[in-house]
């Protein structure tokens, strides 16, 4: 059984090594979408494999480094592409979360990433 628990949060950011003229080289902001994936059994008593408020609990410190703020201040976001927020993410949230199988980042309606862990 996979679960998932969305979260939404809004930041600014820049990409430093696209190519020159490129126009995410430019300063603009998203309202991100990340989707936190979690693999494993169903709990026969409970009926769930975790509760959805536990992730909740887990990712909000994290969480709350991203939320209006601007992405390339923070430490390993310097160049905050999709796949670096995903990355980053899930490098912090794994040693908490052992069950953790994917960390999903759209960055726009059209665009986003997924991450199965390196
Ligand atoms: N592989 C990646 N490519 C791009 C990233 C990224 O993180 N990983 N990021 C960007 C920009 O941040 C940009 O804001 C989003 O790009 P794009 O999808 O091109 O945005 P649009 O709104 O212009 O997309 P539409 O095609 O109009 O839907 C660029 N590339
Ligand atoms: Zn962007």
């Amino acid at each position: 059984m996979e679960i998932y628990k969305e979260f939404t949060f809004e930041a600014a950011h820049r990409l430093p090594n696209v190519p020159r003229g490129h126009k995410c080289a430019r300063l603009h902001g998203h309202s991100f979408l990340v989707r936190i994936v979690i693999e494993g059994d169903i709990d026969p008593h409970t009926g769930w494999l975790m509760d959805f408020s536990e992730v909740k609990k887990v990712f909000a410190p994290i969480y709350d480094q991203l939320d209006h703020n601007y992405l390339n201040d923070i430490k390993g976001l310097e160049n905050p592409t999709s796949e670096n927020i995903a990355i980053w993410i899930w490098d912090q949230l794994k040693p908490l979360l052992s069950a953790l199988s994917r960390v999903e980042i759209r960055e726009t309606c059209t665009s986003g990433c997924v991450y199965k862990g390196g």
